[in-house]
C-alpha cells in the first residue's frame, strides 16, 4: 500500500465531516497570525513606548495584546471541542465498519486471526486516527501557518537573519528525514507486540488458560512468556521514544544557539536594527523553533500514523462474503423446508486435506437424520455445510420449501463449543429473539430438561452465570445452548455433540424432548454415541470424510 493511497483513503473518512474541518482549519489559520502580531506589536512597544516615553501609546498597545491573547485562548478552546467531534465520529464510524467487516468473513478467517489481532485493529489502530484528526493534522497547519507567518515577519524586519535561520531549518528537516523511516519500522513491530500481550493475556487469564496453566504446572512459562513480550515491547518503545526524542534534541540545540548568533551578527556583520527589532527577531526565532520542531516530530509521527491506517484499509478492504445478515426467514411451523447435499467435498485452506468428499445426501423435510463417526471423520464440518455457514469447496447444497431464502436462514446450528454471555440465564436465551414469550421459554427448558434447574436456583431465570457460563456445569452449558437454539426461528436444527457432558439417561432424555419440540422440523443430530434410535430415523455413518453407511433404524 503506497503512503499516496493510503492518504486518499483517510481523505474518504473525512469527506461527511468535511465543513467541520474546513472550520476548524479556518480557526487555526486565523488564530496562528494573531499570535504573531504580538512580537511585532512588542517590537512598537519597546522602541516607541519604553524607550521614547509614549504613555498612550504604550497602554493601547499592551491593551490590545490582552485582547489579541483572550481572542486566541477563546479560539482554541473552540477548536479543541471541533476537533476531538470529528476526531471522535469518524473514529466511531471506522469502529463498526471494521466490526461490520470482520463479522462478515467466512469461518476461515476465525480459524487463522486471532481475537487480539481483530482487537488491535479495532482500538488501538483506530485510536490513531482520532489522534491524528485532534493532533496531528491541527498541529501540522497551526506550525506551517505559525511557520509562514513568523517567516514572513522576520523577512520585513530583516532579511539576511531570515535567511539564516531558513537555512537552519532546511537542514533540520533533512536531519528529521533520516530519523523517519527507522520509527516507522519500529512503530510496525511495536504494534505485533502489542498484539501478542493482547493474545497472551487473552489466552492465559480466564478461566480455562488458568486451569490448563496450573494443572500442568505451567503457570511460570505463561508468566515469562508475556514478561518477555512485555519486555521486548518496552524495549522497542524506548527505541521508538528514543529515536524521536534525538531528532527533538537535535532541533533543541540548534534553536539554543540561534539568540547569541543573532546578538552577534546584529553586533558585527548586520547594522542599523534598532533594539527592539533585535529582540523581537530573537522572539520570532524562538518562536520559529517550536513550529519547527512540532512539523519535524509530525512527518516522524505520520509515517507511524500511516502503518497504523494501513492495517485498518487492509481490514476493510477484506471482501465480504456474509456481509448480508438476511435475519432468520419467517416461515410457517408446517413449512416443511428439505435440504439436498450433492456431491459435496470440502478441505479447509488452499490446498488443504481433504475433510469432505462425494456427499450426497438428503435431508427432508421433518425427518430425523442421525450423523454418527469417529473422532475427525468431518461430521462437524458437514455440520457447518448442512446449517449454511461453511460454503464447500465442490459440489451443491440446495434448500427446498424455503420461499426463497438462503440456507443459513432457516437453519441453526448448536456448534459442539458452546458460547454463553457473561449475563444472566433469561439474558442468554433472548438473544435468540427479540420477540421471546415467558411461554416460549419454559417450553424451551422443559424440552432439554432444564427447567428443574431453573426452578431451584432463588433468582431463577434471571440468575447470572458467570463468564463463558462457567457458573454452570457443562452440561447444563450444553443444554442452555440448546434451549437457546430451540428460541430461534429455524425449519432445520443441527445439533452436534450436544450431550458429551450428559449421563446416559438425561442425554436419552433431551434428546426425547428434542424430537418432541422439533415435530414437523428437520433436525440432524450428530454424536459419537448413538442417541435412543426411532423407526422413523435415518442413520448415517461417515469414516475420513465420506458416507460409508445409510440406514433406517
Ligand atoms: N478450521 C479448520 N481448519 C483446518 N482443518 C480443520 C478445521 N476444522 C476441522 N479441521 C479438520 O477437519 C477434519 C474433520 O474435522 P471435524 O471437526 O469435521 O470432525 P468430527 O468428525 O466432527 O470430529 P469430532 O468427532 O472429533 O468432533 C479433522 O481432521 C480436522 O483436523
Amino acid at each position: 500500500m503506497t503512503a499516496a493511497f493510503v492518504v486518499r483513503r483517510m481523505l474518504t473518512w473525512f469527506r461527511p465531516h468535511r465543513w467541520r474541518v474546513v472550520t476548524s482549519l479556518l480557526i487555526v489559520v486565523i488564530s496562528v497570525p494573531l499570535g504573531v502580531v504580538n512580537p511585532l506589536l512588542t517590537r512598537t512597544v519597546i522602541d516607541q513606548g519604553l524607550l521614547r516615553g509614549d504613555v498612550t501609546l504604550l497602554t493601547l498597545l499592551c491593551a490590545l495584546m490582552v485582547v489579541l491573547g483572550i481572542a486566541n485562548s477563546a479560539l482554541a478552546v473552540g477548536n479543541v471541542a471541533l476537533t476531538n467531534s470529528i476526531g471522535q465520529r469518524v473514529t466511531a464510524t471506522l469502529r463498526a465498519s471494521v466490526y461490520g467487516r470482520a463479522q462478515a468473513q467466512e469461518l476461515d478467517f476465525y480459524t487463522e486471526e486471532s481475537n487480539a489481532e481483530v482487537q488491535a485493529r479495532l482500538v488501538s489502530d483506530i485510536d490513531g486516527v482520532d489522534r491524528f484528526v485532534t493532533n496531528t493534522m491541527q498541529q501540522a497547519l497551526a506550525s506551517s501557518t505559525a511557520l509562514a507567518a513568523a517567516g514572513i515577519a522576520m523577512l520585513v524586519l530583516s532579511w539576511p537573519l531570515a535567511l539564516l535561520s531558513f537555512a537552519l531549518a532546511y537542514v533540520l528537516a533533512l536531519l528529521n528525514h533520516r530519523f523517519a523511516k527507522r520509527r516507522q519500522d519500529l512503530a510496525r513491530q511495536r504494534q505485533r507486540h502489542i498484539t501478542s500481550v493482547l493474545r497472551f493475556a487473552a489466552e492465559d487469564l480466564n478461566l480455562g488458560g488458568i486451569i490448563l496453566g496450573r494443572t500442568l504446572h505451567r503457570t511460570r512459562w505463561q508468566r515469562e512468556r508475556f514478561t518477555d513480550v512485555c519486555r521486548q515491547l518496552s524495549e522497542i518503545t524506548v527505541r521508538q521514544r528514543v529515536v524521536g526524542a534525538t531528532a527533538y534534541v537535535i532541533t533543541g540545540v540548534s534553536f539554543a544557539c540561534v539568540p547569541p548568533l543573532v546578538f552577534w551578527l546584529s553586533g558585527t556583520s548586520v547594522t542599523g536594527l534598532s533594539i527592539g527589532t533585535v529582540i523581537v527577531m530573537v522572539m520570532l526565532q524562538l518562536q520559529l523553533s517550536q513550529p519547527i520542531q512540532a512539523l519535524l516530530q509530525l512527518s516522524s509521527g505520520l509515517h507511524v500514523s500511516l502503518a497504523k491506517f494501513e492495517r485498518v484499509i487492509e481490514y476493510l478492504d477484506m471482501p465480504a462474503p456474509m456481509a448480508v445478515d438476511g435475519g432468520s426467514a419467517v416461515l410457517a411451523p408446517s413449512a416443511g423446508v428439505s435440504v439436498t447435499l450433492r456431491d459435496v467435498g470440502h478441505s479447509y485452506g488452499a490446498g488443504g486435506r481433504t475433510v469432505l468428499s462425494g456427499i450426497d445426501l438428503e435431508l427432508p423435510a421433518g425427518s430425523v437424520t442421525v450423523v454418527r463417526g469417529r473422532t475427525g471423520s468431518g461430521k462437524s464440518t458437514l455440520g457447518l455445510v448442512m446449517a449454511g455457514l461453511l460454503r464447500p469447496a465442490a459440489g451443491t447444497v440446495h434448500v427446498d420449501g424455503a420461499g426463497g431464502a438462503e440456507l443459513r436462514d432457516v437453519a441453526t446450528i448448536v456448534p459442539q463449543h458452546t458460547t454463553l454471555f457473561d449475563a444472566s440465564i433469561r439474558e442468554n436465551l433472548m438473544f435468540a429473539r427479540d420477540d421471546v414469550t415467558e411461554e416460549d421459554i419454559a417450553r424451551a427448558i422443559a424440552a432439554v430438561r432444564l427447567d428443574d434447574l431453573v426452578a431451584k436456583l432463588p433468582c431463577g431465570l434471571d440468575t447470572p452465570i458467570g463468564v463463558e457460563g462457567h457458573q454452570l456445569s457443562g452440561g447444563e452449558r450444553q443444554r442452555l445452548a440448546v434451549a437457546r437454539a430451540l428460541l430461534a426461528r429455524w425449519q432445520v436444527l443441527i445439533v452436534d455433540e450436544i450431550t458429551s457432558a450428559l449421563d446416559g439417561v438425561t442425554s436419552d432424555e433431551v434428546y426425547d424432548g428434542l424430537r418432541a419440540y422439533c415435530q414437523g422440523r428437520t433436525l440432524v443430530i450428530i454424536a459419537h454415541r448413538l442417541p435412543r434410535i426411532q423407526p422413523t430415523d435415518r442413520v448415517v455413518a461417515m469414516e475420513q470424510g465420506r458416507i460409508i453407511e445409510r440406514c433406517r433404524a
